[in-house]
């Protein structure tokens, strides 16, 4: 059966920049079907050749050393053009009766992706079924992926959910969350559930606290009109934050399939402890970095939070009375995001030189990006000085091991879309727990203004009451920036 990829937004930053160096990658690496054609979407009045001329600048400035003109050129003959507006059903119509003569009639096997504003995701996948492309009878393969943000709190996320059902099968949605896509964050699911040691000591008995920690070193530069509406837990928690909670959390699916994996994903979030707004004022800090004022469209008054660390408790067998910190923020000292499993200390110590405080115990660090790997902290007996000890580590790093480049999360995840596999895409429950959870957060400090909004200066770990609201509770934030090989 032939593929159709339909981007919507195709003269858009997303489709030049991630997707179409990504189904190129696909092409060079052979794994795009050959038979698979890519049908750009938006107004901007492009002829095949201009858009073709356009993507080939952009995608070799992205693809940097992989780019190779020989490869670019039959890439190119899988790439197509159609001008048209999402406010109009004509050309819906006018789209279906292109695709249909591009595909020659054939009953191909079409992904839909929407890579526009996100006010378009429900008026697109509305006109894609009045004009008869959305196939939820069956009879014909389609499907559906939708960019974040997935609406802006619980009502709207399920007031599109509605909107998408009204015309697609729940198997045809794909919401892209593209923290999935990246290789360190599928390796997690190798670590934990194909490997033996781990799971026993993965739970309350052993693990003293979970950190999840999203730097970035950018700030919000020219996307300000954008980020002064969501502010860092829209942006990054409600999604990228709780997908990796999910998965170090779940329990180990039946089967790796779609369903599986989402089902004890889902039930991770449905666990997590509700806040009322004193457990919010108490377990949440919120932050802008000095300077955000300044920026281009941001309202001299602003009060949205480029930073914030949240602590949620998950109410299971496995995770009562374990936190889960998440922390995330621009303008920070480096751009690293790691998932640090920090174990108990023993409970008995020999030595009197031995580990005194939890920043001594196990740490076993995942580095999801930029230095993909995986350490393992312990201590050893330090050579010919009685019983000294020093903490030294296990070092487990993409690079060395395996060599070459990381591919791009979005190349992963159209190729599952191309065939078929939702298993790293958002469920439709998911996006709403994951609401259910940033709602109240939300809610709280825009009615009662508690915790107060703190500063901190661009370049650091946030601002410095957070290092203290952590020392509070006898812990401490594991603030390294990772190594590059
Ligand atoms: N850029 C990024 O790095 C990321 C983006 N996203 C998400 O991806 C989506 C796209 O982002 P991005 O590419 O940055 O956005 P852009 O603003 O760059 O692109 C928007 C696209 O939508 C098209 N468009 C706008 N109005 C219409 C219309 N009425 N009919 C048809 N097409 C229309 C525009 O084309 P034209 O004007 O020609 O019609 C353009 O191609 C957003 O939802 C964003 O949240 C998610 C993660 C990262
Ligand atoms: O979705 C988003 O993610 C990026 C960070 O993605 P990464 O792959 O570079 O870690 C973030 O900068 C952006 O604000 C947000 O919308």
């Amino acid at each position: 059966m032939p593929h159709t990829i339909v981007i919507f937004g195709a003269s858009g930053d997303l489709t030049s920049r991630k997707l179409i160096p990504a189904l190129y990658n696909l092409k060079r690496k052979k794994r795009l079907p050959e038979d698979a054609r890519i049908v750009g979407f938006s107004r901007t009045a492009f002829s095949h050749d201009e858009w073709r001329k356009d993507l080939r600048a952009t995608t070799q400035e992205f693809a940097g050393d992989k780019f190779k003109p020989e490869v670019w050129d039959e890439f190119a003959k899988q790439v197509f053009y159609h001008a048209g507006d999402i406010g109009d059903q004509a050309d819906f119509v006018a789209l279906g009766k292109f695709l249909g003569e591009l595909e020659g009639g054939q009953n191909a096997s079409r992904v839909y992706y929407l890579s526009t504003a996100p006010r378009f995701y429900g008026q697109a996948v509305e006109q894609l079924g009045k004009a008869g492309l959305a196939c939820e009878d069956g009879g014909c393969d389609r499907r559906v992926v939708i960019e974040k943000p997935f609406g802006i709190d619980l009502a709207s996320a399920k007031a599109l959910n509605n909107t998408v059902h009204a015309h697609f099968k729940e198997h045809q949605v794909y919401r892209i969350d593209h923290y999935l896509g990246k290789e360190t964050v599928q390796n997690l699911f190798v670590l934990r559930f194909a490997n033996a040691i781990f799971e026993p000591i993965w739970n309350r008995q052993y693990i003293d606290h979970v950190q999840i920690t999203v730097a970035e070193e950018v700030n919000v530069g020219s996307r300000a009109g954008y980020y002064d509406s969501a502010g860092v837990v829209r942006d990054m928690i409600q999604n990228h934050l709780l997908q990796l909670l999910m998965v170090t959390a779940m329990e180990p699916p039946a089967r790796y399939a779609a369903d599986p994996v989402r089902d004890e994903k889902v039930k991770v979030l449905l666990a997590v402890r509700p806040k009322t707004p004193k457990d919010i004022a108490r377990d949440t800090v919120r932050a802008q970095y000095d300077g955000y004022l300044k920026a281009e469209g941001v309202p001299e008054n602003s009060k949205t939070a480029t930073f914030a660390a949240i602590k949620l408790g998950i109410d299971n067998w496995r995770w009562q009375g374990v936190p889960f910190y998440l922390r995330s923020g621009k303008a920070m000292s480096c751009r690293t995001t790691q998932i640090v499993i920090q174990f108990r200390q023993p409970p008995h110590m020999l030595f009197k030189e031995g580990p005194k405080t939890i920043r001594d115990a196990n740490r076993l660090i995942i580095q999801v990006q930029p230095a993909e790997g995986i350490q393992m902290h312990f201590q050893t007996k330090v050579p010919d000085a009685g019983m000294t000890m020093r903490q030294t580590d296990l070092d487990f790093n993409y690079q060395k091991n395996f060599g070459g480049s990381i591919p791009e999360a979005y190349e992963r995840l159209l190729l599952d879309a191309i065939e078929g596999d939702a298993s790293l895409f958002a469920r439709a429950d998911e996006v709403e727990a994951a609401w259910g959870i940033c709602d109240p957060i939300l809610n709280t400090w825009a009615a009662t203004d508690q915790p107060k909004l703190l500063t901190y200066e661009p370049g650091g770990w946030g601002p410095v009451e957070c290092t203290e609201w952590m020392a509070a509770q006898r812990r401490e934030w594991f603030d390294a920036c990772p190594v590059l090989h």
